[in-house]
């Protein structure tokens, strides 16, 4: 049976990020992707040079297109830049009942571009991270999410217990703006007490354009599939491990990943990703 997902997110014209990074990685695990955009960037590996919204209306239009008509597994939420659009997309996919949600709070691109209002992290908190199944803030993003700065280890599970409280089942704050001597560590926290860290070596390289995007997409794909938020998540790790080591270096500025790589490299996709308990 083909297994299909959707994410809602906006579109990167330069095709390491957003909906472009999701597409490619539910392909590439086997699942049938269905998107539904928030928002146009006119974007490169250098920067965004523009903002272009998709109204409300038009958002929910097409989630609703393709939930009235396949069997959806697994939704991702990437940019949704409005409180509006937040509000639209909580509305529209809790009207379908409950679903596997996996949120990616994006709200800054690796250039320093808003690709979030501020007037929407509140509607983000109250209205979208009840729903979700897991999610997976970077430093940056948790900061702002749980309402304090993250300086140490126990500031990373202070952080995460908050995520917690807001309604998430489970929360994978992602290290790759806080790196460990050598090392990118993720730590997963689950609202039903499981706990483990997600330990990999650190690649030195600027293209790292989309990880979170493709990141998350693999946790829905897996999701999807039928894998629990565990599994999910460590195969997830050794997806972009892979990506990132096997890197395009394509533009002039964060370079997009690989999204080939975890398949080419079969069983050693990500071989150095360790889980520590
Ligand atoms: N230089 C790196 N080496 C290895 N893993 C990395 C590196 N940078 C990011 N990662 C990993 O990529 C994923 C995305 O992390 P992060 O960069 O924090 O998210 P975002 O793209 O949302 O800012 C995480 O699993 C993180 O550990
Ligand atoms: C349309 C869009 N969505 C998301 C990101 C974040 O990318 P990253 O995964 O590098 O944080 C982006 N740069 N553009």
């Amino acid at each position: 049976m083909t297994v299909v997902a959707l994410t809602i997110a906006g579109s990167d014209s330069g095709g390491g990020a957003g909906i472009q990074a999701d597409l490619k990685t539910f392909q590439e695990l086997g699942v049938f992707g269905t998107s539904a955009l928030t928002a146009v960037t006119a974007q490169n590996t250098r920067g965004v040079h523009g903002v272009y919204p998709i109204d409300a209306q038009g958002v929910t239009a097409q989630i609703r297109a393709v939930m009235d008509d396949f069997n959806v597994g697994a939704v991702k939420t990437g940019m949704l830049f409005s409180a509006n659009i937040i509000q639209a997309v909580a509305e529209t996919l809790q009207s379908y009942g409950p679903s596997a949600l996996v949120i990616d709070p994006v709200m800054i691109a690796k250039g320093g571009a808003s690709l979030l209002l501020d007037e929407a992290v509140q509607a983000m908190k109250e209205l979208l991270i009840p729903l979700a199944s897991v999610i997976t803030p970077n430093i940056p993003e948790a900061e702002v999410l749980a309402s304090m700065s993250i300086k140490s280890d126990s500031d990373v599970v202070e952080a995460a217990n908050r995520l917690l409280k807001l309604g998430a089942k489970a929360v994978v704050m992602k290290g790759g703006h806080r790196r460990q001597a050598n090392y990118a560590e993720d730590l997963f926290l689950s609202a039903a007490g499981e706990r483990f860290t997600l330990r990999s070596e650190w690649i030195e390289t600027k293209d790292t354009h989309g990880t979170g995007c493709t990141f998350s997409a693999a946790i829905t794909a897996q999701i999807a599939q039928g894998k629990t938020i565990a599994e999910s998540v460590i195969t997830a790790k050794h997806f972009i491990q892979a990506a990132i080591a096997d890197g395009l270096t394509l533009g002039g500025g964060h370079g997009p990943t690989n999204h080939w790589a975890y398949k080419r490299l079969g069983k050693t996709a990500g071989k150095d990703v360790v889980l520590i308990d």
